[in-house]
């Protein structure tokens, strides 16, 4: 499972939870402008703009599961098995791979906008990368400081969805998930007055009462309801350190502890990492399963015109500030 959102405050924010039970060495990856892509249907391709995210590096390929560009457009790729299913390449349209998605979208476009032109005319193909690695079963985030849309292709072709509420999980389709929202709409962050019955007493005897029945568990339409929650309610200050510190704990309100989601064999999924990227500063900020520090990576600290990726592997390992 995973969960993606943004947020705004001063600067527009993107991040997500990875949840999984391995990791494929994932690492904070800068790709510099001008960096050459050979897309399989559509031959050579060179980024206009720079990006930062976190990435699996096969050779000097960035495999992104999350990036932002200098310009400040954010994509994030989530599971969405059993739903996702990409197509032979068509004539006529944009044919992308399904790993080739982020780098150029990221390397076209400045804007949300200029994306939902690209997609109107892209079709996602059934090309791996490689025997090792296959295809993975995703559907997008994407989103600006203008708004967020969802991309997802199906047996039916893709769809582009605008999301009122900048949050996206796993299964189900969009539709449904945001559909979903419909049976909560009676929660608030306040104080409930009393609907049940004329004449009834009710006291509050607790605070929160207005969040009551908020779903807690690990499902993807759980995790959906609650981020959103979450995330429409969030108020923070606009300092950057509010700011990021807030979005974490908007991600961490749907994060997965070790023991929680079993899976065959033994395994665990877990929130490997959970990034939160100041899209307008291009500033990468991570925490992992096993370090709750902050860490982060600037673009605009490296050569973004260089002509190779720059690569940080993730600080992995509590780091416990001994206050005596
Ligand atoms: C596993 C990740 C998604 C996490 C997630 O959504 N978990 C939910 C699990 S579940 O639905 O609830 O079961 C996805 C997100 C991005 C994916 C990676 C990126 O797409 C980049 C390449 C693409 C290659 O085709 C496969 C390896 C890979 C390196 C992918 C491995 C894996 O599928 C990743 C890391």
């Amino acid at each position: 499972m995973c969960t993606a959102a943004t947020y705004t405050t001063d600067s527009f924010y993107f991040g997500r939870n990875l949840d999984y039970e391995f990791s494929y060495g994932d690492e904070v990856t800068v790709t510099p402008r001008a960096y050459p892509f050979s897309l399989r249907c559509m031959g050579d391709f060179r980024t206009k703009y720079a990006m930062i995210g976190m990435a699996y590096v096969a050779g000097e390929y960035p495999l992104y599961y999350d990036a932002v560009n200098e310009k400040g457009l954010g994509i994030a790729g989530l599971n969405f098995v059993g739903n996702a299913i990409y197509h032979p390449a068509q004539d006529g349209k944009s044919n992308v791979a399904q790993f080739e998605l982020i780098p150029w979208l990221l390397g076209s476009c400045a804007t949300l906008a200029e994306a939902r032109t690209l997609l109107a005319k892209t079709n996602i193909v059934n090309i791996p990368f490689s025997e090792q690695l296959p295809l993975a079963q995703l559907h997008w985030l994407i989103a600006d400081k203008t708004g967020s849309i969802v991309v997802e292709s199906t047996a039916d072709g893709l769809h582009i969805y605008d999301n009122p509420v900048g949050v996206l999980t796993n299964n189900p389709p969009f539709p449904q998930q945001l559909f979903a929202l419909n049976n909560y709409r009676a929660l608030s962050p306040r104080t409930p007055a009393v609907a049940f019955a004329d004449g009834l007493d009710l006291p509050v005897y607790s605070r929160g009462l207005g969040a009551l029945g908020l779903p807690g568990d690990l499902s993807s339409q759980s995790r959906f309801v609650r981020a959103a929650f979450v995330r429409m309610n969030a108020k923070s200050g606009s300092s950057e350190a509010e700011s990021v510190g807030q979005f974490f704990h908007i991600l961490h309100a749907v994060e997965q502890q070790r023991g929680c989601c079993e899976l065959d064999g033994g395994k665990y999924e877990i929130t490997l990492y959970t990034s939160c990227c100041n899209a307008d500063k291009g500033i990468y900020y991570y925490t992992t399963y096993g370090n709750h520090q902050i860490t982060a990576v600037d673009m605009h600290r490296e050569n973004l015109d260089g002509d190779r990726l720059v690569r940080y592997p993730l600080v992995q390992g509590e780091q416990i500030a001994l206050q005596n």
